[in-house]
């Protein structure tokens, strides 16, 4: 099957309102689909099902399961930029910055970040990741054209298309893995911490994003040790994402017992720092009451649940994060930052519009 092929069967389960989803994983050039055959919305029960998994922010509410057994799935691979143009990069700098002024959500964003810089400054918590969604104009292009253009622009993130009938149209191009297990391996890593990119990775980085991110790194380390043994990680280096730069390491081990508990690991990464922060319940609580719209689905997580390739029981899961839901007139863009006792409220609402670039340049 060629790519054209492969997007005939989207627009064929879009015509009829059937879920499916359709993804590119990092640095490949296969584009994967599951298409189910019916329009029942099925939820995760036990995690023991296969699937593909697309899971809220807050867990309780149940995640949602295109389930292997009620689908077909087709897959090709395609040159890097098949079929569309890569949109040359914006200077996302200042100019960018003060078109996108918009002063109520800015004046509310600013207020809810002082806040959570006043209980960290209390010890409620160490660090909160706030964010904020964007309602932005969305022309008559066509959803399959964003994710094609998704793809051709972001070859180092997770970029997916997902659709179901009872719940709406998602898209993004995701930087950071929740995890990835195959048999026993296992592999994750801590991603924050932003800047600019601007034209070179050879970048000097400050001592609130350093810390910022070594929160996540300490974190993730000790989590997974519960599930994990023989943990290595890499030295902390520069990951560029888009028009974005993030500090990144990335951690790797064996699965304790040599099975897959995909459950259990879920249970102690999800939702990590580079999301909701530190202490875990603290942050959480502060994120339910003071952020002023629902997450749904963003800073949740998505991907290949329990899949067997090569003999092996896989799943391959992201961190849903540069993402919008896609209404009919008009694009939801989901967008956040992590704070901690140096973040500058300026600051971290200029780098809320910078993440919502990644939507943005392939909307217009
Ligand atoms: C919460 C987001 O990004 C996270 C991942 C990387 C860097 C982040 C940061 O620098 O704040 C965030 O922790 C988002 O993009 O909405």
């Amino acid at each position: 099957m060629n790519i054209e092929e492969l997007y005939a069967h989207i627009q064929s389960q879009l015509d009829q309102q059937l879920p499916f989803v359709i993804y590119r994983k990092p640095e490949e050039n296969t584009i994967y689909s599951v298409l189910q055959n019916n329009a029942d919305l099925h939820t995760v029960n036990s995690y023991d099902d296969s699937g593909f998994i697309f899971a809220p922010f807050d867990t309780t509410r149940g995640a949602i399961l295109i389930p292997d057994t009620q689908s077909i799935k087709y897959q090709t691979t395609i040159a890097y930029n098949d079929g569309e143009d890569i949109i040359a990069d914006k200077h996302t700098d200042s100019i960018n910055l003060i078109e996108e002024e918009d002063t109520s959500s800015k004046k509310l964003h600013l207020e809810l970040v002082k806040h959570g810089i006043h209980e960290i400054s209390k010890g409620t918590f160490e660090k909160v990741v706030l964010s904020r969604k964007e309602e932005t104009p969305f022309s008559d292009k066509k959803r399959l054209q964003i994710f094609r253009q998704l793809i051709a622009n972001y070859p180092t993130a997770f970029v997916y298309f997902w659709y179901h009938p009872k719940i709406g149209t998602w898209l993004g191009a995701t930087p950071e893995v929740l995890v990835k297990i195959k048999g026993d391996e296992f592999v994750t890593m801590a991603l924050a911490g932003t800047q600019p990119y601007v034209d070179s990775m050879k970048v000097a980085w400050g001592r609130k994003e350093i810390e910022e991110q070594a929160m996540v790194t300490d974190f993730v380390l000790k989590q997974v040790s519960k599930v994990v043994t023989d943990v290595t990680h890499s030295e902390t280096y520069t990951h560029k994402a888009g028009t974005l730069l993030h500090l990144r390491t990335d951690i790797k081990g064996i699965l304790k017992g040599g099975t897959s508990v995909i459950k259990d690991i879920i249970a102690v990464l999800h939702p990590t720092p580079a999301v909701c922060g530190l202490p875990k319940k603290e942050a959480t609580t502060f994120i339910v009451n003071n952020e002023t719209y629902d997450r749904s689905y963003y800073t949740g997580f998505l991907g290949e649940l329990n899949v067997h390739t090569d003999g092996k029981t896989t799943s391959d899961l992201f961190v849903n994060l540069r993402c919008m839901q896609i209404r009919n007139e008009y694009a939801v863009l989901y967008v956040g930052g992590g704070i901690t006792k140096d973040s500058d409220p300026e600051k971290e609402w200029e780098e809320t519009v910078r993440k919502t670039a990644t939507m943005k340049k392939v909307l217009s």
